[in-house]
């Protein structure tokens, strides 16, 4: 146990506690009884006192009756005269005149032997009435030596009062006896003991040896003789003796008694112990009660020092607990902490301080001055710094702590960002916290490099291209010097990602990035845009715009150069080209985005013109945009607006029935009348709008198939319907088409849609089961522009077809061009292989219609035989074609 823990200072206070109670009860119980023992002592010195004066009183009381009686003798001249002889009247006179000088006696007399009074002082004289205790006169008479005697106390007759007699014999002339007589009422005697006495209990009596009591104070009403036991000779005298009856009352009692010069009478004091104890009790209650105070004084004290030291417990245990958790807090803290005097001394610093400082830990103590810590970064930090400039350092760093001004950080050698807050304390101290933000500053570095550079090729990105355009075009503006913008895109890229997948793709933009960059100086920038579109920004190329174009044009070919060399993919040796469309900058303050377009324009003319070239922007070719965009809101209008029909142009089999028809969209457009699908069909496909656009002519040619069921001439025409790529390729086109045929009640044997051979090959796995799918609801496929793709055999296997359609180009060279009446014959020759119908498109002469049906082909569609026409017309046509075959 600690000596200063609190369970062994609360002993220490309980042991005090407990010693100063013993001592206050052992000093007040040693004053009790040290006051105890001098009442006693008072009370035995007050009885030896007080019997030492009532014995010389009594002796002197006596003295004066034995006197009174003895001179009676000379007074009457009883020694010379006879009984006989003395005159009772003179007698009691003088008598009379003595007695008057002993003013405790009632009155004296002379008696015979007989009892007879000879004379008395009493004004009865001779006649007085005497009532003596029996025996006594005798008792007196015969005494051999006269004496003064005492008689037992009685009730006068005359006063009924408690008297005593005194008398002694005296002797006559002729030696006859006679007795000289004194009555004293006991009050009297009992006055003369205690007078002036005041002795609280006192008890006093007046007795003979034998315990025969004549008088006590206070007086004894109940007998008039009274023997007192035990008598006073068997009291051990040794000293006071309190353990002895007290004389009246019987209680325990100090007894002292004297002898008194008179026979053997004994005077006796008894002081009972409770009286002489009385106010020793009072004292002893106070000298009690002050005890108890100090007690209770002590108590409390020791019960407060008790509370005052739990209570110093608790608190020592709360800021113990406090202390606790707070180094808990400061070591649980992700930063680094020290905490600074006023005098600018550590006081206290965590786990973490060191550990982002681990060589300021030998040194690190309480009281050590900052500035030594400071020394010792200093020499870390500034490894290669001089003294002076490492003491500059540490005074800079003292001035920015006397003033903190926010959060400001520090890089360390090993490359480490910290980050530094002071705080001061109320105390004029300081709080400094290191937070390491390597992390935290890598990430912001990346984000920012994420922000503006493209993580796969590590180039600017869009983002940052455009900052720089931005940059550029200002100062071209003020330079007067022009630039340009070289957008590129790679030939067939999504075709390479789709065979050889992304990470081959990934592999090649990577490649084409790095080739790029040699391309251009360091001040051009290259850039990422996404996909495989890349853009280079040439700057401060020349003041004249010729110049610049001419400068362009050659980093354009060198770039086409080099992208045009063979690329090592992983195992794959990949050929890819460019298509390179350029714009000039400067001259005018021109906005990124226009700029980008007029490129990206360039680039699409140089797609569209067979790809792998470089080509400038033409303003020319920008209007052509703006058509297209204006054509494609004009598309949406129609489609909500109701503006597209359906023409249907024939279909024949060589014997000349019409058989089905193709239904062709038109657009009636508003001002610029019937549009064939030539002039919107290949911007409706690149945008969205085919899809509803095709579901329209689905849904319009299968209500003309329902409509034509219930007409003979018509119910048996099939229908041709075009489904573009973008269409087939929604998720629920077997759905909508489903639901089409449900709804509008067209039978299924009756559609024909038409899908194209670029479609069909884009997805093999995906036409199949759609068509598949279709198929087993009934509806025919034909391929279409047979002939221009890749069509392979082992594909037409595998696809549920039911017609071939032969390319109208084929078709329109018949007798022309040899291969391709070759390959017309082809596509006869494997239609019939695979039990498929074949039909040409585009017949325009009957020369072509007569090659083809030569070469098996049954079914034929061109102007030859029809138009596209409005329903109407076809109707008419067919009316005719059956007639004519009826
Ligand atoms: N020179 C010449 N041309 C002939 C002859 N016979 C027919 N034609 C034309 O050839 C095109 C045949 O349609 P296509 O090959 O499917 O080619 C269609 C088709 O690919 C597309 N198209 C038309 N309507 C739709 C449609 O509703 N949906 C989709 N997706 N495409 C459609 O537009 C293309 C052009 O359609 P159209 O302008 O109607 O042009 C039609 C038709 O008018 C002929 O003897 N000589």
């Amino acid at each position: 146990m600690n000596p200063s823990s609190p369970a062994r200072i609360k002993i220490y206070v309980s042991g005090a506690v407990a010693f100063f109670l013993a001592s206050v009860a052992l000093v007040a119980a040693t004053l009790v009884w040290n006051a105890r023992q001098v009442a006693l002592a008072d009370s035995a010195t007050q009885a030896t006192r007080f019997v030492a004066g009532a014995e010389a009183a009594l002796n002197r009381s006596l003295l004066s009756v034995d006197v009174l009686l003895a001179s009676m003798d000379e007074l009457l001249g009883l020694s010379t005269a006879m009984v006989d002889w003395i005159d009772s009247d003179s007698a009691s006179q003088r008598l009379r005149s003595s007695a008057r000088q002993n003013l405790m006696v009632r009155y004296v007399a002379l008696v015979d032997a007989q009892g007879k009074v000879i004379a008395s002082s009493d004004a009865a004289g001779s006649r007085l009435a005497l009532d003596l205790p029996a025996g006594f006169l005798d008792e007196v008479l015969n005494q051999s030596v006269s004496t003064l005697m005492v008689s037992q106390p009685v009730v006068s007759f005359a006063s009924a009062e408690k008297v005593l007699y005194f008398a002694r014999h005296l002797k006559m002339a002729d030696s006859s006896r006679v007795v000289a007589l004194a009555e004293l009422p006991v009050t009297s005697l009992s006055s003369v003991l205690v007078q002036g006495v005041d002795i609280s209990g006192l008890q006093v009596t007046l007795e003979r040896a034998g315990g025969q009591m004549l008088l006590s104070v206070p007086g004894r009403e109940d007998a008039v003789t009274h023997t007192l036991s035990p008598p006073l000779e068997t009291l051990d005298d040794s000293g006071p003796n309190w353990r002895a009856p007290a004389r009246l009352s019987g209680e325990v009692a100090l007894v002292v008694y004297r002898p008194i010069l008179y026979q053997d009478l004994r005077i006796s004091a008894s002081i009972p112990q409770r009286d002489a104890l009385a106010s020793w009790r009072t004292e002893r209650n106070a000298v009690a009660l002050t005890a108890l105070a100090f007690l209770a004084m002590i108590l409390a004290a020791g019960g407060f020092a008790l509370r005052y030291i739990d209570r110093m417990t608790q608190a020592r245990l709360a800021i113990a607990q406090s202390k606790a958790t707070l180094d808990q807090a400061l070591e649980s803290m992700v930063s680094g902490f020290v905490l600074l005097d006023g005098m600018q001394r550590v006081v206290q610093w965590n786990r973490r301080f060191e550990e982002i400082f681990p060589w300021l830990q030998p040194m690190l103590a309480p009281q050590v001055p900052f500035r030594k810590v400071l020394e010792e970064k200093a020499r870390h930090h500034l490894p290669h710094a001089s003294d002076a400039e490492r003491a500059l350092w540490i005074e800079h760093r003292l001035a920015l702590q006397a003033q903190p001004q926010g959060p400001h950080e520090q890089s360390l050698p090993d490359g480490r960002v910290i980050q530094i807050t002071e705080r001061v304390t109320p105390d004029s101290g300081l709080v400094i916290t290191y937070h390491d933000v390597t992390a935290l500053r890598q990430a912001s570095a990346e984000i920012e490099s994420l922000a503006f550079f493209d993580p796969l090729t590590n180039l600017p990105n869009r983002r940052l291209l455009m900052d720089r355009m931005q940059q550029a075009t200002a100062a071209s503006v003020r330079s007067g010097q022009h630039g340009a913008l070289l957008f590129l895109d790679l030939d067939h890229f999504k075709t390479l990602n789709d065979t050889l997948g992304h990470e081959v793709g990934d592999m090649l933009l990577r490649q084409v990035a790095q080739r790029l960059k040699t391309c251009v100086r360091r001040e051009d920038t290259v850039a990422r845009l996404g996909g495989d579109e890349f853009v280079v920004m040439l700057s401060d190329l020349s003041e004249h715009s010729s110049e610049a174009a001419a400068y362009a044009r050659r980093v354009g070919q060198k770039i086409l150069r080099k992208l045009n060399q063979p690329y090592t993919l992983g195992t794959h040796t990949y050929h890819s080209t460019p298509s390179i469309g350029a714009t000039l900058m400067g001259g005018a303050m021109q906005p990124s985005v226009d700029l980008l377009k007029q490129a990206d324009i360039a680039m699409y003319q140089v797609k569209s013109q067979g790809r792998n070239a470089l080509c400038f922007f033409d303003p020319q070719m920008q209007i052509a945009i703006s058509q297209r965009a204006q054509l494609e809101s004009d598309l949406q209008l129609a489609l909500t607006g109701r503006q597209f029909v359906l023409h249907y142009q024939p279909q024949f089999h060589l014997d000349g029935r019409m058989v089905g028809a193709e239904a062709l969209i038109r657009w009636r457009h508003p001002e610029r009348g019937l549009l064939t699908p030539g002039h919107f069909i290949g911007v409706a496909e690149e945008s969205e709008l085919i899809v509803p656009m095709g579901h329209w002519v689905l849904r319009t040619a299968c209500e003309q198939l329902a409509a034509w069921q219930g007409d003979a001439r018509y119910r048996h025409v099939q229908l041709s319907v075009n489904v573009s790529a973008r269409q087939f390729r929604q998720r629920d086109f077997v759905a909508r088409v489903v639901e089409v045929l449900r709804e509008t009640g067209a039978r299924p044997h009756l559609l024909k849609l038409e899908l194209t051979e670029s479609l069909v090959l884009d997805n093999v796995d995906d036409t199949i089961a759609k068509m598949g799918l279709l198929k087993t609801k009934g509806v025919r496929f034909s391929v279409d522009d047979f002939g221009t793709g890749y069509s392979s055999l082992a594909y037409l296997t595998r696809l549920p077809l039911d017609q071939l359609k032969i390319d109208q180009s084929f078709v329109r060279n018949l007798g022309v061009k040899h291969t391709d009446d070759v390959i017309v014959q082809t596509i006869i020759g494997m239609a019939r292989n695979l039990e498929l119908d074949v039909i040409a498109e585009g017949v325009e002469t009957q020369a072509q219609k007569d090659f083809l049906a030569l070469h098996g082909c049954q079914f034929f569609q061109g102007y030859l035989m029809g138009r596209p026409m409005p329903v109407a017309d076809l109707e008419a046509q067919l009316g005719t074609s059956s007639a004519a075959l009826a």
